[in-house]
């Protein structure tokens, strides 16, 4: 039987009642910041080089120990300015507790070597200065695991099956990959795009205006759905929706946008065609758009 989905409670009253039951052995899925922040990666093949894409992609700095030769893609990096002042190079192989490099000197430590014994004391070493660590392979000596990842834009997925199959979470993920809208990427830039100028108009952190802002970000997503917020990625469309919802307080979904006196033709064609579900009942809305903005153009002139 399949087991439940992890439902944690929500603003709702009945969900907050409901409890339910923990069930134990998951990993904590996190999104880690690490620009700038200290990581040290020990080893220079294939698995290494996978490490460091992972890295260099969420802006860290990169201590990487190993001898060469490189795994190419990694001596590419090494070389490559766009890249080369993430990554420190040391060209030696790592000792383990005497070496000079100190785990506690580092916020995550990876290591990616064909030695059991040496990353078994990588891990011990990291185990005794409470420094989070991954040795690529061996479940036991790992605080963290990778698992298979997709990127697109701000959007990050990433499948873990908690060990149990590599390959099948990689398989997984080709799955979503598949099932994702083709505009997923500009959806959420759009949002992110909308949000931020929502905090220019209401800044600050908690309190009354932070509940509000929240509510009307929440509605609004709500009403647009997926499909079309990638038209949020319009500045004058977004101005829209912000003086007559948010300076308002109330909602102003794709329906309800108030188009004259703005390039409002574009829009109108744009909403019509980005809309994954309506056929010709968007059409039947578009005509009665036309229809208003047509009567209100000719008020206007008057
Ligand atoms: C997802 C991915 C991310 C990455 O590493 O970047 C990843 N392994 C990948 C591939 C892969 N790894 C292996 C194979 C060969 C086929 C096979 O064995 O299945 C393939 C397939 C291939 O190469 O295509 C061998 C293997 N891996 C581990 C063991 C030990 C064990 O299971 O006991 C063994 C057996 C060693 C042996 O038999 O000796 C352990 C781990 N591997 C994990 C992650 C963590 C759990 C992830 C999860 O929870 O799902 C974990 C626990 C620790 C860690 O390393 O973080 C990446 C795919 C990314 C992608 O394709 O996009
Ligand atoms: N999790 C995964 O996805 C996955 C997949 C395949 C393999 N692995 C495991 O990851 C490890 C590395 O795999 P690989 O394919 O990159 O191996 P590899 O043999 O290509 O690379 C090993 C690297 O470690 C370096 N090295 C060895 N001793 C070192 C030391 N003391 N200090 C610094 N560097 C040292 C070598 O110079 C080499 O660059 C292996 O143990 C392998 O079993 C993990």
């Amino acid at each position: 039987m399949a087991s439940q989905l992890a439902k944690p409670p929500t603003r709702d009253e009945a969900d907050q009642n409901s409890n339910p039951s923990i069930v134990p052995g998951a990993s904590l899925l996190l999104a880690l910041r690490l620009a700038s922040r200290p990581i040290l990666l020990i080893g220079g093949g294939l698995v290494a080089s996978q490490r460091l894409y992972f890295l260099l992609e969420s802006d860290a700095h990169i201590t990487l120990i190993s001898p060469s030769p490189l795994n190419p893609s990694i001596q590419h990096r090494i070389d490559d300015p766009s890249t080369s002042s993430q990554i420190t190079w040391l060209n030696r192989p790592y000792i383990g507790r005497k070496d000079e490099v100190k785990v506690s000197d580092f916020d995550l430590v990876m290591t990616a070597i064909d030695d059991n014994d040496l990353s078994k004391e990588v891990c011990d070493l990291c185990r005794e200065e409470k420094v989070m660590v991954n040795v690529a392979d061996i479940p036991p000596q790992c605080d963290f695991y990778f698992g298979a990842q997709l990127r697109r834009g701000p959007l990050q997925i990433l499948i873990s099956t908690g060990g149990m199959g590599p390959r099948a979470g990689a398989m997984i993920r080709d799955i979503v990959l598949e099932a994702l809208p083709p505009n997923i990427e500009e959806a959420v830039e759009g949002v992110g795009l909308l949000r931020a100028d929502l905090r220019k108009r209401a800044p600050g952190v908690g309190g009354k205006l932070g509940q509000e802002r929240m509510d009307w970000m929440k509605e609004t997503c709500d009403v647009w759905g997926l499909a079309k917020m990638e038209k949020f990625r319009d500045q004058e469309l977004r101005n829209n929706i912000l003086d007559q919802g948010w300076d308002n307080r109330t909602i102003i979904g794709p329906k309800e946008l108030n188009l004259v006196g703005q390039s409002w033709y574009k829009h109108f064609s744009d909403l019509i065609s980005s809309d994954w579900s309506s056929g010709l009942g968007g059409f039947g809305f578009g005509v009665a758009v036309t229809s208003v903005g047509i009567l209100l153009v000719f008020r206007y002139r008057r």
